[in-house]
């Protein structure tokens, strides 16, 4: 899976783990990093360069404001889960709308004819980036929800299985799709979402996320490994190779945030 993090800026914000109280205030930001920053070519003009370095830093500020308005809530829904919160986003109406414009700036040109979000929390974030772009909205339901005839994809979770659905004649052979949810744990559920829409022929042009969460059977593989493949590992992570890389195959993946284990 390749990773990409708002790459048109080459910068993503990082958000904190640390132990909250129960129900704490909206979070601030631990750090912001850069990532696959984008060179200024040598061949841009003064004012291409300064065009690009102020898009940057409008970027930078725009994920900033994203990212102190999800709130990290220890704990639930079950003991040792940081549940990162994207409900105090959609209060925010700045942050909001910056959270949809990023995606909306990065697909406009694409030529996508279908968002497909995943219930329940793609179903925000999918409605307003497809009316944006001009594509048209496809729900991937939890099982016995939709009423027409629909093909499902059965999926592992970290304990069990679950299965999504789709609608057939939602989508063509031949059209291209973006899919959309709030967040990526193990990627299991973006993965059903992926193998659902290319069973019916459609091509699959990104998947994305706004937080990212670290892999942690990646973390756990630290621990019994040489100190040297420890710091490989821990730099390919910072620079964003390591993390979830296996998690969608060879898919792209787009994240504004990456969250805390
Ligand atoms: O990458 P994964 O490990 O598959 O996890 C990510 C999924 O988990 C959450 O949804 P959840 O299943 O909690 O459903 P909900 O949105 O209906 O609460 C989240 O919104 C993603 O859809
Ligand atoms: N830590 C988490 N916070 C919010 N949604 C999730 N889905 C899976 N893990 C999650």
């Amino acid at each position: 899976m390749r990773v990409v993090c708002c790459s048109n800026s080459g910068v993503s914000a990082t958000l904190p783990s640390f132990p909250c109280p129960r129900f704490p205030p909206l979070i601030a930001i631990s750090s912001i990093r850069f990532l696959n920053s984008t060179p200024l070519r040598s061949t841009a003009s003064p004012r291409q360069v300064t065009r690009m370095a102020s898009k940057n830093a409008q970027q930078d500020t725009r994920l900033a404001r994203i990212a102190s308005a999800i709130r990290v809530i220890p704990d639930f829904p079950k003991p040792g889960i940081l549940f990162q919160d994207i409900t105090t986003l959609l209060l925010d109406t700045k942050a909001f709308k910056d959270t949809v414009d990023l995606f909306v700036e990065r697909y406009r040109d694409q030529n996508i004819n279908v968002v497909a979000g995943v219930e329940a929390r793609g179903f925000i974030f999918g409605p307003p980036i497809a009316l944006a772009i001009g594509a048209k909205f496809v729900p991937m339901r939890k099982p016995n929800k939709l009423p027409g005839e629909v093909i499902s994809e059965e999926y592992s979770l970290e304990y069990g299985t679950d299965k999504m659905e789709m609608h057939v004649g939602a989508v063509q052979p031949g059209e291209r799709a973006l899919i959309i949810d709030d967040l990526i744990a193990t990627g299991g559920t973006l993965g059903a979402a992926i193998k659902l829409l290319e069973r019916v022929g459609v091509h699959v042009v990104e998947c994305a996320c706004v937080i990212e969460l670290p892999e942690l059977k990646d973390l756990n593989n630290y621990i019994p490994m040489t100190i040297t493949w420890c710091i490989e590992k821990l730099t390919d992570s910072i620079n964003m190779k390591g993390n979830g890389r296996d998690r969608l195959g060879d898919k792209s993946l787009f994240v504004l945030i990456k969250g805390g284990a």
